[in-house]
């Protein structure tokens, strides 16, 4: 079938690439898009030409930049490896969603320490920006130039594959390419909110998280039996049941028989659903056909710089504050920083498991180098502390005084239908059995993250801060969500 050459520049909409780019030397990259795109967002320099197809338009971008002169000639300057560190050399990483908040972070870390790491990434988190109207706080990199960035000032590769995991050709391509002895899949759309803003949100988190994950199934069993699957899952599977949250497992005397069995889910919104649907499918797979898997119930996350993204401001990680992609204690800090009033949901019970991102990477790097057996279906609980929305109020309160900020809250209507007040006790000792040493929120970490916030208020938009979706107003009628 002949296809038509059309320049960058008029792309609208782009569904699928696929083509190999094979640059100079230490970088390859695949390119493959399967979301509508309103503007080519590449740099021109890596696009010479397109190929569009009929019905399912395909762009092929046939050339990749160079390696930069700056990489080629750059001085090495990470620091050197444990034995430790030695050991990982040879494992193979990838890393699905390695382009956002916690993957970016992940991928950093994971390479420093001597992992080959590959990110495997659509950039649609970028795009959910373009589509709201909102923006990270701090400027983020191309996700080609962090990789370019990373390579010039430590000396190691971060290989490329650009594509939607949903597309299973892409997907295989990567693995067969890649073969990878880890899978850490961060690769789905993970706001609750997003999710929930109308029925094509709701359709499209379940189908790219569901099939997504289902495509990385299928991967493992067909190229890759012994790859072990680390996918990051939520806290919010489990909702705040009247009694403590196992990890994973309960068990159960009924009619005086006994077993153990998965602890009850009670997802609160169609994201979260998503993970319990994805927990279902790994553990029956595990079952079936022998993966082995970690199933990672991470709780919120908060925190911005780790050891990897602080090296260079050009490996910035994103810092979201709005009310769809923004994190509690993040979206805090940020309004106590611009004397916004900490705007606490309904009653502000709500109580969840937090930790700190640099926890996140150590937590996945300790699921890596202990994997689960084969045809093991293991749940550990991600998570180092509890707080309810009221005591981070408190908290951000109180560390604002110290910085001279006068910091105000406010109840907000609630726009989720959730318990405001409940009893919250989950377990999560299976990390800090394989040795996890958090980083427990404290007053230094606090001051750091709100100066972090200081630092950047100019950039805040007020628009972006209070919440915008409903649960309860969810409907077929597409919405953009104005600012
Ligand atoms: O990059 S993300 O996880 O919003």
């Amino acid at each position: 079938m002949a296809h038509s050459i059309l320049p960058c520049c008029s792309i609208n909409s782009c569904l699928t690439t696929k083509t190999y780019l094979k640059n100079n030397n230490t970088c390859s990259a695949v390119f493959y898009d399967a979301v509508p795109l309103q503007t080519c967002k590449y740099p021109k320099t890596v696009l010479r030409s397109c190929t569009l197809r009929p019905r399912r338009q395909s762009i092929i971008y046939a050339a990749a930049t160079p390696m930069s002169q700056e990489i080629e000639k750059s001085t090495l300057t990470g620091s050197p490896q444990s034995s430790s560190e030695s050991s990982a050399k040879s494992k193979k990483v990838m890393i699905i969603g390695g382009d956002g908040y916690c993957g970016w972070a992940t991928a950093l870390h994971l390479s420093n320490k001597g992992y080959e790491v590959a990110i495997v990434d659509n950039l649609v988190r970028r795009l959910f920006d373009h589509q709201l109207g909102i923006d990270s706080l701090t400027p983020i990199s191309s996700i080609q130039n962090r990789v370019r960035r990373w390579k010039s000032v430590t000396g190691k590769s971060i290989q490329l594959f650009i594509g939607d995991i949903c597309d299973f050709e892409f997907l295989s391509e990567a693995f067969k390419s890649f073969e990878p002895d880890s899978v850490v899949h961060f690769g789905e759309q993970r706001s609750a909110p997003y999710s929930m803003i109308d029925r094509s949100r709701a359709v499209y988190t379940q189908h790219n998280n569901v099939i997504g994950t289902l495509n990385v199934l299928f991967a493992i069993k067909e190229f890759s039996q012994e790859c072990h699957l680390v996918k990051l899952g939520t806290m919010g599977e489990y909702g705040t049941p009247n009694i403590d949250i196992e990890e994973g497992y309960i068990t159960i005397t009924h009619n005086g028989r006994t077993d153990t069995l998965p602890y009850p889910k009670q997802a609160s919104s169609f994201y979260h659903l998503s993970k319990v649907h994805d927990s279902h499918n790994i553990a029956f797979t595990c079952k079936a056909w022998g993966i082995r898997a970690t199933d990672l119930n991470q709780g919120v996350v908060y925190g911005v710089r780790t050891d990897e993204t602080d090296m260079h401001e050009e490996l910035c990680n994103r810092f979201d504050y709005d009310g769809v992609f923004g994190t509690a204690l993040n979206r805090f800090c940020v309004q106590a920083a611009v004397g916004h009033p900490l705007t606490v949901y309904g009653k502000g019970g709500q109580t969840r498991g937090y930790l700190d991102i640099r926890d996140t990477v150590q937590c996945v790097e300790l699921a890596i180098a202990n994997p689960a057996k084969p045809g093991e279906f293991r749940v550990f609980n991600q998570f180092t502390e509890q707080f309810s929305v009221n005591d981070l109020a408190r908290l951000v309160t109180n560390a604002g005084k110290k910085l001279g900020l006068e910091v105000q809250t406010i109840s907000v209507p609630n726009p989720r239908v959730e318990a405001e007040e409940h009893y919250y006790n989950a377990k999560h000792t299976k990390l800090i059995e394989l040795g996890l040493r958090p980083h427990l929120l404290s007053e230094s970490l606090l001051d750091s993250l709100l100066n972090f916030a200081i630092k950047f208020k100019d950039q805040v938009d007020a628009a972006q801060i209070m919440p915008t979706v409903s649960w309860k107003k969810i409907g077929v009628k597409t919405r953009t969500v104005s600012v």
